[in-house]
């Protein structure tokens, strides 16, 4: 590869790290402005800077000078990635820890360039740095987050096979000697430019992908959670009782619906206000969360009406869940300053039975509450076996 190639080879580097900045910098200004965003925009930014300062190598007075500069903005650059994959996961990183890092990195370069000149190290240090830095995020990501989504998985192969090529571009380097023989030297060049750009791509890619995922999933949380209460709405129930009825039909398993509506809640916002109305139904929700089991999901179904789905549970297991619910609401009514604000509920048990839909199973919890209702309300019915005359059977 000769002069002119490698030329315009970092000057297309330069506009594509732009680029990869510039799609960064809007991910921060319209997914809702996630601070590892920011941090992928600085770091693409100094990735521009890095590729041109190697444009204009020629301009520095003396080599050691370029060198210097363009290795330091490449550590920056590589903290600054790996510090934004940290930060996107929710893992905690120090401006001391990355300090320490840079430091160390910028002293063993200047002491292998100025002070004990040393061809083989110096060329080393740096893509060997890289592939420290891509084995931890690949790890990173394939460790931890929510779930290890298909991106987050491609995104942790691309960044591990980029420090691959580095290491090996690193353990070539480390054959230079005082200076690199032909062979070694085109050897460390073809690593260097058939695998360094492609790869660099393909990781700007990966981030703006993962950065494009973590959107969708936002969404689609917000578009199956009821803000009030923050458990599902009527949406997400569905689609969770859903994949819990097909579960449940697989392995041949029990599964139970409660359905639960808060007693006379219109003359709660009636005597206290629609905003403590409001409350009332978020502590009603933090009384359920307290009181299931953690494969079971809660959804606000209707306005003051909650539905709880138990997967691998029976009608017995559900009524010994209602007793701990009624006891906590008792034990635990809302404090709004110095009120008291105590609620009663009444519930409606389903258990599933063979080839019975979701919506069946609602109806006939439905059927149940309404029961418990016109009995009386703070109370539960249990519905009907469904081939048995009648709706409800007594609890
Ligand atoms: N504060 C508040 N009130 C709501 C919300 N959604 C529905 N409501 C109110 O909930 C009340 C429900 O009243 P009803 O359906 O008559 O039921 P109820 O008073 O609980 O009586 P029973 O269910 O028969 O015991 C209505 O007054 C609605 O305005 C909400 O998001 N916030």
């Amino acid at each position: 590869m000769d002069f002119n190639a490698v030329l315009v080879l970092q000057l297309s580097l330069v506009v594509i790290s732009g680029v990869f900045a510039g799609a960064s910098y809007m991910a921060w200004r319209l997914f809702g402005r996630p601070r590892h965003a920011l941090v992928w925009t600085v770091a693409y930014l100094l990735a521009m800077f890095q590729y041109f300062v190697n444009v204009v190598r020629a301009w520095f007075p003396v080599d050691e000078a370029y060198w210097l500069t363009a290795n330091f903005a490449s550590y920056v650059l590589v903290i600054a990635i790996t510090w934004g994959h940290r930060e996107r996961l929710g893992l905690e990183t120090r401006w001391s820890q990355a300090f320490v890092v840079f430091m160390l990195l910028a002293v063993t370069q200047t002491i292998f360039t100025l002070l004990i000149p040393r061809m083989d190290l110096r060329v080393a240090l740096g893509p060997a740095f890289v592939f420290v830095a891509m084995a931890h995020i690949s790890w990173l990501l394939l460790r931890h987050g929510p779930q290890p989504l298909l991106p987050q998985r491609v995104a942790a192969g691309v960044h591990f096979l980029f420090g691959l090529a580095q290491g090996v571009a690193a353990a070539i380097a480390l054959q230079f000697g005082a200076a690199p023989s032909e062979q070694v030297g085109a050897l460390y060049n073809l690593v260097n430019f058939a695998f360094m750009p492609s790869f660099f791509v393909a990781i700007g890619v990966t981030i703006i992908f993962l950065l494009a995922t973590d959107l969708a999933t936002r969404l689609r949380l917000q578009a199956t959670t009821d803000q009030l209460t923050d458990v599902a709405n009527r949406r997400g129930f569905l689609i969770a009782a859903g994949v819990l009825l097909a579960g449940a039909q697989r392995e041949g398993r029990p599964l139970t619906l409660v359905l639960a509506d808060i007693d006379f809640f219109k003359r709660i916002n009636d005597r206290y206000g629609h905003t403590i109305g409001d409350h009332v139904l978020a502590h009603f929700a933090e009384t359920l969360r307290g009181c299931v089991r953690q494969q079971d999901t809660i959804g606000r179904i209707g306005g003051e009406e909650f539905a709880v789905i138990m997967g691998g549970a029976s009608a017995v297991d559900a009524r010994q869940m209602i007793s701990r619910i009624r006891k906590a609401m008792l034990e635990q009514p809302l404090l709004e300053g110095q009120q008291r604000i105590s609620i009663t509920a009444s519930f409606g048990i389903a258990e599933w039975q063979d080839d019975g839909s979701i919506e069946e199973l609602m109806t006939r919890a439905d059927a149940a509450l309404y029961h418990a209702k016109d009995t009386g309300r703070d109370g539960f019915t249990v519905a009907a076996d469904r081939n048995l005359p009648g709706m409800v059977s007594q609890p």
